[in-house]
């Protein structure tokens, strides 16, 4: 018996996620919790026929807790979207408080969940559920998840694109590694498979499309928000391989996950003192297993790394002060 929560369920990408895990078949009960509408969306979800039972909360009597109560997994696409002209960064003032009280939440009455980030910025939201959880006494880095995914599934079609793959279905994996905004965003093309060539220019033609990706939905969507239905697939994929390991298959995926408590292996000298970074992670019965093996980057993928780096000490350090200064005022 699985229960998946989907936190901000009733959003752009809460309800494609919602109806992307209704089909999987791992799932047992699905909670589907969010500030406004989730009932609706949870009963229009529940009449197709899947084994799973779905079930919507409301913040009203004790929504988040009947929610979250015996929940082995927690996926949180809760906040606000970027409009155009905006950073992720620019979303922090909103979105720091909603992710901190999701995480108390999460802390309190799902505390051995698999819990995966969505909300920007995934850069600061992460550590600021590290911090919450280590407040609450409950913080096991194993099954704490900053969700890239999408990245991942973005590089793979634009280097498919610029390749010319004539097999439509012949899947590009390129590494990617760093953090989820802009330049830190790292695309190991060089390691990709299988093997792509292209000249320099158009290489660094494609690192900027993968970096900036989102931004181009955001610019095509025009005030709408930002990427939702290719979000609720890649977070699905995330969620389901997470599950699958738990259940004994072996996987693989990116994360941006707490490399400083896991370990992290042969990406140490790239990592340096940064807690977070997104790694390939081995997930098992427990969440991460380990933190997959060092790819070699070229003289200009370790340019990217150290720009990667330095902004990512930034962003991390504004999610750990964030709880710092909030703790009291939240009740931590
Ligand atoms: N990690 C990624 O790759 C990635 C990709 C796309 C979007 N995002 C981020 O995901 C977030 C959601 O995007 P969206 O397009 O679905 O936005 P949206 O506005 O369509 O949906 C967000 C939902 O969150 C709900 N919500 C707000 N506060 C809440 C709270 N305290 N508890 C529960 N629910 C709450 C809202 O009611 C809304 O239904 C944004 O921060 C966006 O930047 C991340
Ligand atoms: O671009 C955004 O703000 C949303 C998301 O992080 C994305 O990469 O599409």
């Amino acid at each position: 018996m699985v229960k998946a929560v989907v936190i901000g369920a009733a959003g752009g990408i809460g309800q494609p996620l919602s109806l992307l895990l209704k089909q999987s078949t791992l799932i047992s009960e699905l909670a589907l919790y969010d500030v406004v509408n989730a009932p609706g969306v949870a009963a229009d979800i529940s009449h197709i026929n899947t084994p799973s039972t779905v079930q919507g909360y409301l913040p009203a009597d004790g929504g988040l807790e009947k929610a979250l109560k015996g929940a082995d997994i927690v996926v949180v696409p809760a906040g606000v979207p970027r409009k155009p002209g905006m950073t992720r960064d620019d979303l922090f003032n909103i979105n720091a408080s909603i992710v901190r009280d999701t995480a108390i939440g999460i802390a309190t009455h799902a505390p051995k969940a698999f819990v995966l980030i969505i909300s920007n910025p995934v850069n600061s939201t992460v550590p600021i559920v590290a911090e919450v959880f280590k407040k609450k006494g409950v913080y096991d880095p194993k099954r704490l998840f900053g969700v890239t995914t999408l990245d991942v599934v973005r590089a793979s079609t634009f280097v498919s694109e610029a390749n010319g793959a004539s097999e439509k279905s012949l899947e590009y994996s390129i590494p990617i590694v760093g953090g989820h905004s802009g330049e830190t965003i790292v695309p190991l093309i060089s390691a990709s498979q299988p093997s792509v060539s292209f000249d320099q220019s158009k290489i660094e033609a494609l690192v900027k499309r993968i970096q900036f990706g989102g931004d181009e939905v955001v610019k095509a969507k025009d005030g709408a928000g930002s990427a939702t239905l290719s979000m609720a697939f890649a977070g699905a994929r995330f969620a389901i391989s997470v599950l699958e390991a738990a259940a004994g298959k072996a996987r693989t995926e990116y994360s941006y996950v707490d490399v400083k408590a896991l370990g992290a292996g042969e990406w140490s000298s790239v990592v340096g003192d940064l807690t977070f970074f997104s790694v390939p992670v081995k997930l098992g019965k427990d969440g991460v297993e380990s933190v997959g093996a060092g790819i070699k980057a070229n003289e200009y993928e370790q340019g990217l790394l150290k720009v990667a780096v330095d902004q990512l000490n930034g962003n991390i350090s504004k999610g750990v002060a964030f709880v710092a200064d909030t703790a009291a005022k939240a009740g931590l």
